[in-house]
C-alpha cells in the first residue's frame, strides 16, 4: 500500500484518480510515501524518510521549500495551466470591478432596504456611480505564461490595447498568444503605457517586490494595478503610499493583508482566483495522476525540480535515479549495472540545473543489491526499484 497525505482539501474527482487496491489516504505525518498539496505552507515541516513526491493541486509552489526537497530527493510537482481559466475570469472581473463602481453601488443599493422611494432614488442617485469603460484603455500584462496570455487575448476580444512583458517567453506561449499584443522590451515600458497593469509571475527570490516605490512611480496617474499571484510582488506600503497620493487610482489583490485591510483605493478578494468546482477538478486530477506514473513507473511530468522524464516501461525491473548533475553519473550507474552482468533493456536520462533524473530499465528483478550500493554514493539523492 501507497500512502497519501493531503494537506488540503483536494477535489474529490483528484482523490478518485487513487486505485484503492493500492492506495490509502493517511493523516500521519512521516508515513506519507507521497504529499497532495494546495496552499498550506511546507517551509517548516519536517519530511518522512519515505516521503518520495510532493504534488501541488495548483500553479505556485513558494509554499514548498523545493530545494531542500531537491537534496532530499523529493520529486515536486505542480498542474501548469489547470487554473488559468479561472483566474483569468477573475481578473476580468477585477477589471469591471475597477472600471465600473458595481461593488459599492450593490452596497448602497443593499443599504436602502425596501424603501418605498427605492426607484426613485436610484434615478436620483445613480449618478454618483458612473464608470469608464475597458474599450480602448490600455492594459498590460507582466508575465506571459498559462494565465498572463489568457488574460491578454481576452482583453484584446474586450477591444483593450494590450502590451505584453515577459522576457523568458517560452515558444509555446509565444503561439498562443493573439498577435494584437503588443511585446514591450521592459518592464518600466509597460507601467509607463498602462491604464490597467496585471501581474501574472511566479513569487520567487528574484521576483519578489518586483512592484515597488520606483516602479509605482512610472505607471500612470489614476492607474490601476491587478495582483491576482502573489501578495509578495507587490511592496505594500508602497502601493498604500501610491495610493495615498494618488499616483495611481486601484489596487485590486486576491491577497488580503491587515495593512491592505479598510484602505481607500484597495479591493481584496480572499484568495478566490483558483476557486471554481471546474479548476479546483482540473488540478486535483491532473497533480494526482503526476503522483500515481510517479509512484508507479517512475516517470515525471510537470515536476518543477526536474525535467520530464518519460519512458515506457520495458524489462523486468526499473531503477529510478535522483541524482546530482555532475560528470560521470551515467557512467557510474551503468557500469555499477554491467558488472553484475545485468543486461541494460533502456535508459533514459535528463537533467536540469543542478539535479538530472536518470531510469534505467533492466532484465532481470533482482536489482536491490545495486540499488543499494548507488544509494551509498554520495551525489545520488534518492534510488527506487519498481518491478
Ligand atoms: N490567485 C490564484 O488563485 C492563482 C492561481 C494560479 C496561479 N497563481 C499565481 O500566478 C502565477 C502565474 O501562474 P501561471 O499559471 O501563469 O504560471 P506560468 O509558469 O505558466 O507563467 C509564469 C510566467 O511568468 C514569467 N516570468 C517569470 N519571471 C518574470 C519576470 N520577472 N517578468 C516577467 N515575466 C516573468 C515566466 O516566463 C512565465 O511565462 C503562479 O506562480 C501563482 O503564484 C495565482
Ligand atoms: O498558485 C495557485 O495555483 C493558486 O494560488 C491557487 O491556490 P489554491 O489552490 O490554494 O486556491
Amino acid at each position: 500500500m501507497l500512502n497519501i497525505r493531503c494537506l488540503n482539501k483536494i477535489a474529490e474527482a483528484g482523490l478518485a484518480q487513487f486505485p484503492q487496491a493500492s492506495y490509502q489516504f493517511t493523516e500521519q505525518a512521516g508515513a506519507e510515501d507521497a504529499i497532495l498539496v494546495r496552499s498550506a505552507d511546507l517551509k517548516e515541516m519536517d519530511f518522512g524518510a519515505g516521503l518520495k513526491a510532493i504534488a501541488r493541486a495548483g500553479a505556485g509552489t513558494n509554499n514548498i521549500p523545493t530545494a531542500r526537497c531537491s537534496e532530499a530527493g523529493i520529486v515536486v510537482f505542480n498542474t501548469p495551466g489547470a487554473n488559468a481559466n479561472a483566474v483569468k475570469e477573475l481578473v476580468l472581473a477585477g477589471l469591471l470591478m475597477s472600471s465600473r463602481p458595481v461593488v459599492p453601488a450593490i452596497a448602497w443599493i443593499e443599504s436602502l432596504g425596501s424603501a418605498a422611494d427605492l426607484a426613485q432614488r436610484v434615478e436620483q442617485e445613480k449618478s454618483r456611480f458612473v464608470g469608464t469603460e475597458l474599450k480602448g484603455k490600455t492594459l498590460g500584462v507582466i508575465g506571459l505564461g498559462a494565465i498572463g496570455i489568457l488574460v491578454a487575448n481576452l482583453a484584446v476580444e474586450l477591444d483593450m490595447q494590450v502590451v505584453g512583458y515577459d522576457p523568458y517567453i517560452s515558444v509555446d506561449a509565444a503561439w498562443k498568444l493573439s498577435r494584437q499584443v503588443r511585446h514591450a522590451e521592459s518592464l518600466e515600458a509597460v507601467l509607463k503605457t498602462a491604464d490597467y497593469v496585471t501581474i501574472h509571475v511566479p513569487l520567487t527570490p528574484q521576483t519578489k517586490n518586483l512592484i515597488a516605490a520606483s516602479q509605482l512611480k512610472l505607471m500612470k496617474t489614476g492607474a490601476v494595478l491587478l495582483n491576482f499571484a502573489r501578495g509578495g510582488l507587490v511592496q505594500e506600503d508602497a502601493v498604500l503610499a501610491a495610493l495615498a497620493a494618488r499616483q495611481i487610482r486601484g489596487y485590486v489583490t486576491d491577497f488580503p493583508s491587515p495593512a491592505l485591510a479598510g484602505k481607500r483605493g484597495v479591493t481584496l478578494i480572499p484568495h478566490l482566483g483558483a476557486s471554481t468546482e471546474e479548476a479546483e477538478e482540473n488540478c486535483a486530477v491532473m497533480a494526482a495522476q503526476e503522483l500515481i506514473d510517479y509512484l508507479e513507473n517512475g516517470n515525471i511530468r510537470n515536476a518543477v525540480n526536474l525535467p520530464d522524464v518519460v519512458m515506457e516501461r520495458s524489462g523486468q525491473a526499473r531503477l529510478c535515479c535522483f541524482h546530482r548533475n555532475v560528470p560521470n553519473m551515467l557512467a557510474h550507474i551503468s557500469g555499477m549495472i554491467s558488472k553484475q552482468g545485468i543486461n541494460i533493456e533502456n535508459l533514459l536520462n535528463r537533467s536540469q540545473g543542478e539535479f538530472a533524473y536518470t531510469l534505467v530499465d533492466v532484465d532481470t528483478p533482482a536489482v536491490e543489491e545495486i540499488a543499494a550500493t548507488l544509494r551509498q554514493q554520495p551525489e545520488i539523492l534518492r534510488v527506487r526499484v519498481i518491478v
